[in-house]
Parts: structure tokens; C-alpha cells; sequence
């Protein structure tokens, strides 16, 4: 029998340089959710990717940037406590923007928070650069830092991903698998729930207003005919925000709820009732419980 290997992945990165595509396009399964605006992902999502006699538990965190709220202290504290326990640490880089400022200031990061962990070099978004550029671009982030190996791929496309895997594969420890083969993601189903219903409203709304919402699960009942009954609260900071997120006649969280509610019924396999409802919460950028909600840990918010 060949012997099974199992380990932590994490990714980072800048905001809305492909962490999630690429967690999905591994792990298969819609675990994280993809949009054009920056800093989607909130809490640390987990997803499993089997391959071959390999279990990689990925570890998807938060964008780094430099933080100055709470919350986007709490974020950089999260993707860092994320990489401190991996066995490898994917760094991934836009093969279109380079070696931008952000980058360089994750890589001065790496250098204190990565120890004798390995961090592999992944180039994405190749499809939207010429291979000379590549190169160079490659060989400038190789001058550094010391990274143990490089990749360059498109996570939207699929190239390169495959290698990828072969290699990680490769480097999780010899162990037994640490979840059941058949779980493709250890989120919490409300979790993914409110993601879902966050990225319906962020893919609704305009600049500002989705970062200062957030959206909870407050009760999952099981039916008897198989479905699920969701309720669900949408916080927003300001009383203004409130009819912006309501719309016209309730127009906009209508569509929202339809929306969220298809998803996750295509995601659960069975009938889910969605019922979605708009609250103020002045304060809620600074209230601990929103913040467990979101798999991040209030304290680490803290200057
Ligand atoms: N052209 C191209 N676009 C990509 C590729 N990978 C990701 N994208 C796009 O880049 C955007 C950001 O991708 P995400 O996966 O949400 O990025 P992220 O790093 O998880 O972002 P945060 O959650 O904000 O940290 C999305 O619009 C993706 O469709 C790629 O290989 N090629």
C-alpha cells in the first residue's frame, strides 16, 4: 500500500491576486467565493485537495496590504497566523502587475513570519503576459528572496495548476490523512452561507458599501421534506446604507436573496428557503462577535 502524506498549504497574497480561484481550481469545489472587488475573503477558509495518496489542506487568508482599522489589523494577524502553521507557503504574485510595492512588502514579511518553512513562488495570471516578460519577472522575484521552487500559472485557465499539486504533493509529511476523504471544506455551512449572500450583495452594490457590511447566519433549521430553512442578518455600519441595500421598494435585497438563495441550493443539492433581513449596527467594525463570526480573532485587531 503507498504510504499517505498530509499537510497545510497556505496562500498568500496581495488582494485579488487569484487566491481563491486557485483554492478553487485545486480543491474543485466552490469554497471561497471570486469577485472583482478587493479583499473578499474574510475568514480563514479551508479546502481539501486529494491527490493521489496526498491529503493538502489549503489554507486560503486574507489579502496583506497594510492595515489601519481594526479589521484589517485582525486580517493581517489571521493570514499570518495562517502561514505560521503550514508545512508550505504558496506566495502568489500577478504576472501582469510584478513586483509591485505590496509584493515587496509581503516578501520583507515572509522573511520574519516564514522560518524553515518553504515558500514556493506561484506567478499567476500568466494568460495576460508574454513568456519574456515572465522571465524576467520570475528571475527578479527569484533575486528576492529564496524561494524553493517556482510556478507559473493561470488558476482562471487551469495551466500550470497541475503541476502544482504534483509538486505539493510531494512536500506535505508522510502521515496519515487529517480529514475524511469525502469533505471538501471544513467551513462551517452558515459561514459559507453568509459568504454567498456577502458576494450576491458586493456583486450588487456600489464602491464603499460592501466593506462595511458583513452577513451572519442566525438560524439553520432542518425540515423533514429535506430542505433548510435559512435566516439570515445583513449589519450595515450606517442608516443610509440601509435603504441603499434595501433599494427601491426592497428591489435590491429581493434579487440578493434570490440569488444567494439559487447558489446555495445548487451548493447543498436540496431546497434551502432563504430569509434575509437588513440591520444597523453602528458599531459593528468594532464588536468582538462579528469578528468570531468571521473566523478572525478580535484581540489580534489590537495596535
Ligand atoms: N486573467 C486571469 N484572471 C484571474 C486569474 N486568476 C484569478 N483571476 C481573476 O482575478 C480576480 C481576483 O481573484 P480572487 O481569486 O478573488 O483573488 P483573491 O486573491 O482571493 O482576492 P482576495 O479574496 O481579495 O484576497 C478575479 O476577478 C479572478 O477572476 C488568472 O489566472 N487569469
Amino acid at each position: 500500500m503507498t504510504e499517505t502524506r498530509a499537510g497545510f498549504a497556505a496562500l498568500i497574497g496581495e488582494p485579488n491576486a487569484g487566491k481563491s480561484t486557485l483554492l478553487n481550481r485545486m480543491v474543485g469545489a466552490k469554497v471561497s467565493i471570486v469577485t472583482h472587488k478587493v479583499q473578499t475573503t474574510r475568514a480563514r477558509i479551508r479546502g481539501i485537495a486529494m491527490h493521489g495518496p496526498a491529503q493538502i489542506v489549503f489554507v486560503d487568508t486574507p489579502g496583506i496590504f497594510r492595515p489601519r482599522r481594526r479589521l484589517d489589523r485582525s486580517m493581517v494577524k489571521a493570514a499570518w497566523g495562517g502561514a505560521a502553521d503550514a508545512d508550505v507557503i504558496l506566495l502568489l504574485v500577478e504576472a501582469h502587475r510584478g513586483l509591485t510595492e505590496g509584493a515587496q512588502a509581503i516578501i520583507a514579511q515572509l522573511r520574519d513570519h516564514a522560518g524553515q518553512i518553504p515558500v514556493a513562488l506561484v506567478i499567476n495570471k500568466i494568460d495576460r503576459v508574454k513568456s519574456e516578460t515572465l522571465l524576467a519577472l520570475s528571475q527578479q522575484l527569484n533575486e528576492s528572496y529564496d524561494f524553493v521552487a517556482t510556478f507559473m500559472v493561470s488558476a482562471e485557465k487551469g495551466y500550470g495548476c497541475a503541476d502544482l499539486m504534483d509538486w505539493l504533493a510531494g512536500q506535505v509529511p508522510a502521515g496519515p490523512w487529517l480529514y475524511p476523504e469525502d469533505q471538501v471544506a471544513d467551513l462551517p455551512m452558515r459561514m459559507i452561507a453568509a459568504e454567498i449572500t456577502r458576494e450576491k450583495l458586493t456583486l450588487r452594490l456600489h464602491e464603499e458599501i460592501p466593506y462595511q457590511l458583513t452577513v451572519e447566519t442566525e438560524k439553520w433549521e432542518e425540515r423533514k421534506d429535506g430542505s433548510a430553512r435559512v435566516d439570515q442578518i445583513v449589519y450595515v455600519a450606517r442608516p443610509g446604507h440601509k435603504g441603499i441595500v434595501l433599494g427601491k421598494g426592497g428591489e435590491t435585497i429581493k434579487a440578493v436573496g434570490q440569488a444567494a438563495r439559487a447558489e446555495l441550493t445548487e451548493f447543498m443539492g436540496r431546497p434551502v428557503h432563504l430569509f434575509l433581513q437588513v440591520k444597523v449596527r453602528e458599531n459593528w467594525l468594532d464588536e468582538a462577535e462579528r469578528y468570531s463570526e468571521m473566523g478572525l480573532d478580535f484581540r489580534d485587531g489590537d495596535a
